[in-house]
């Protein structure tokens, strides 16, 4: 039985209300949303379960790499979020979007829109840009296999009120994330401090133990550095310690974590990496911090080294906790630092299996 245009439109304000019950309590979501987990499960998982899609990518603007290194500063692993990607420039998009930044539908063009929605079987798409004081923070892709669902005449309503809060969120979480990270950081180096290194240690031995892997760590140490603070004054002395910091990240891939430990000693997580290999990554960050004087300009040169103490979790032993084999893993790193010194410095020593009840230093 046909139903009635006025039953057609009672049907249609139904289904509008029952849309706009689910936007609002999305936005209630997406607003009190604390952290980039939370909000990424929002945007990809929350919107396509609720709105029956079969696709949601995010597109995240991220010329610099600070949106992912501060993801990954965070704990968070990029490859658990398989639909979050990074673009260099905003531009690609604005071309695709409507002008005036705009939500668009339309049907899904392989030519056009694959790079956007690299799903298979998708028959039209809604591209919603998330926008924050004029400028395009990215861009969420909403994709349907049905060619009708974002047909291009229909009103775009909803999706602009769901962009808008959107792009509003992820900057908020963006800037509370960079405040939690700052707390984190060592002020005169810019590298992570110690308490960050406290709390990722946990989170990287727990993973290791997850996934199976090792975990490398290394202990670094400027060798006479009070030599050079009494020679050449503490702000030359600083300047070293912030030059160390950037050669040595530098020697970094973005899935490692240097930290200033103390004074003049760096802490360096290594995930997927056996002792080896640790010990290899050692020679290069040793290598570049001798290559060259630290250039403080009006003719100051000063000449650095590091020692180095390399070791490597291989899983627990028997009876011990997470907690312990990370208290291990820094102990074990930090005698081989040990030996490096007592060795004559400027070098790599790995940590090797000690007889029991050889000394401990410290
Ligand atoms: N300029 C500067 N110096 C610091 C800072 N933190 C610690 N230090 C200095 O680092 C020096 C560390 O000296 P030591 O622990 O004796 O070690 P070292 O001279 O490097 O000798 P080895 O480690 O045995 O090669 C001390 O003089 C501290 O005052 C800092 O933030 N800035």
């Amino acid at each position: 039985m046909s139903s009635t245009p006025f039953e057609q439109l009672l049907e249609n304000a139904r289904h509008n209300e029952q849309v706009m019950s689910k936007l609002q309590a999305l936005e209630m979501a997406l607003i009190s949303a604390g952290d980039f987990p939370q909000l990424l499960g929002l945007l990809l998982d929350d919107i396509q379960s609720e709105f029956a899609l079969d696709s949601v990518h995010l597109h995240w603007v991220d010329p610099q790499g600070e949106v992912q290194a501060l993801l990954h500063g965070g704990g968070l692993d990029l490859d658990d979020y398989p639909r979050l990607h990074f673009i260099h420039s905003p531009f690609p998009l604005t071309h695709l979007l409507n002008p005036g930044l705009r939500t668009r539908l339309s049907p899904f063009t392989p030519g056009l829109h694959r790079d956007w929605l690299p799903d298979d079987g998708m028959g039209s798409l809604a591209l919603l840009p998330l926008v924050r004081q004029g400028h395009l923070l990215g861009c969420l892709v909403l994709g349907s296999r049905d060619p009708q669902r974002f047909d291009p005449d229909l009103s775009t309503d909803f999706l602009d009120r769901l962009a808008a809060i959107a792009g509003v969120c992820l900057e908020n979480v963006y800037h509370h994330e960079q405040i939690k990270r700052l707390g984190l950081t060592d002020a005169l180096t810019g590298v992570h401090n110690r308490r960050y290194f406290d709390q990722r240690l946990d989170e990287e031995v727990l993973r290791a133990q997850r996934q199976g892997s090792c975990l490398g760590g290394l202990f670094l140490d400027i060798d006479f550095f009070k030599r050079i603070n009494d020679t050449w004054g503490h702000p030359a002395g600083d300047a070293v310690l912030q030059e160390v910091a950037r050669r040595v990240k530098n020697m970094l891939r973005i899935t490692d974590s240097l930290a200033r430990y103390g004074g003049e000693e760096f802490a360096v997580l290594l995930a997927q990496t056996d002792l080896e290999q640790a010990a290899r990554v050692a020679e290069r960050i040793r290598a570049a911090v001798a290559a060259g004087p630290v250039c403080l300009g009006g003719g100051l040169d000063i000449p650095v080294t590091l020692s180095i103490g390399a070791s490597c979790l291989h899983g627990l032993l028997p009876q011990e906790t997470p907690g312990e084999a990370a208290r291990r893993l820094l102990h074990e790193a930090d005698s081989a630092l040990y030996r490096a010194k007592e060795n004559g410095r400027n070098q790599v020593m790995c940590h090797t299996a000690e007889p029991a009840g050889a000394p401990d230093h410290g």
